[in-house]
């Protein structure tokens, strides 16, 4: 069992008036990021891997202080997908998979062992690429680099996943096979943290949803409870209609 925590954490946004937040996250949740832009949800994922500094408060993995834990060990334990990616190398779609096993060679640069291409080999599978392994990350389209990019935290195989917007660029079809994947690593023990905008994606896959406000006050809880006209409507400062088909709830933007 993995718990992600949050004492008091004041994130470092600009302009911010510090408004602290408090939460718990454990193996199993599927928790969505939701809010308007800007308002700080890729600040959290980043702060929550420490990629970034914060105001005050603090922050456990296993009620261990984050920054008291080992970067290697952090790398084993937190996979981030990032919003925008780096394409800097000249890697094959393989090779950018298998860089996900980094944080398990990198102390010793070893050869990659079978479980590395074990999990490379699921990776490629798991996200529809092996047509495409050994093509140029320079010649893919928007969503086959999305979904490289999720093979590459799938093949990392983290405890704690912090993802950011996992389907932009992803037609309906891959969406679905995603958020189905993602949803999977969290029955399988993993804490799963992704940043959504997508209500009917939510409303679908996630367990918890924690609502942040441009006031910088958050609503953190089951996503059921949460998911409501009431909660909706002032955090996107938009009319929202309600309905249901199929026995899922489904929120549209009305006039
Ligand atoms: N590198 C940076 N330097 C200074 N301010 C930044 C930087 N990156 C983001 N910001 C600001 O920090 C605030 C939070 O940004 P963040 O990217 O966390 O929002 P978000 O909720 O993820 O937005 P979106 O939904 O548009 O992706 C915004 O006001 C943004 O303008």
């Amino acid at each position: 069992m993995t718990t992600l925590s949050a004492r008091s954490v004041v994130l470092d946004l600009p302009n911010c008036s510090p408004l602290p937040m408090s939460f718990e996250m454990k193996s199993g949740e599927v928790w969505g990021l939701l809010g308007p832009n800007g308002v700080g949800k890729t600040t959290l994922l980043h702060t929550l891997a420490n990629l970034r500094k914060w105001c005050s408060g603090n922050i456990y993995i296993d009620q261990i202080r984050l920054q008291d834990i080992h970067r290697l060990s952090l790398a084993q334990k937190v996979g981030v997908l990032f919003q925008e990616h780096q394409d800097g190398l000249p890697a094959t779609v393989m090779e950018t998979v298998l860089l996900g096993r980094f944080p398990y060679s990198a102390s010793n640069w070893k050869n990659d062992s079978r479980r590395d291409q074990e999990l490379t080999t699921a990776a490629l599978e798991a996200l529809s690429l092996q047509s495409l392994s050994t093509r140029s990350l320079h010649q893919l389209s928007g969503g086959e680099r999305q979904r490289t990019a999720i093979a590459a935290l799938y093949a990392q195989a983290p405890d704690i996943w912090l993802v950011d917007e996992p389907t932009n660029h992803l037609d309906l079809h891959h969406q679905v096979e995603v958020m189905s994947l993602l949803s999977q690593q969290a029955k399988k023990g993993g804490v799963m943290i992704m940043s959504l905008h997508d209500l009917n994606l939510a409303a679908r896959w996630c367990s918890h949803v924690m609502l942040m406000y441009p006031d910088r006050s958050i609503l953190a809880g089951q996503a059921q409870q949460l998911l409501t006209l009431e909660n909706l409507e002032p955090l996107y400062q938009q009319k929202l209609v309600q309905g249901e088909i199929d026995g899922q709830t489904v929120f549209m933007p009305s006039n």
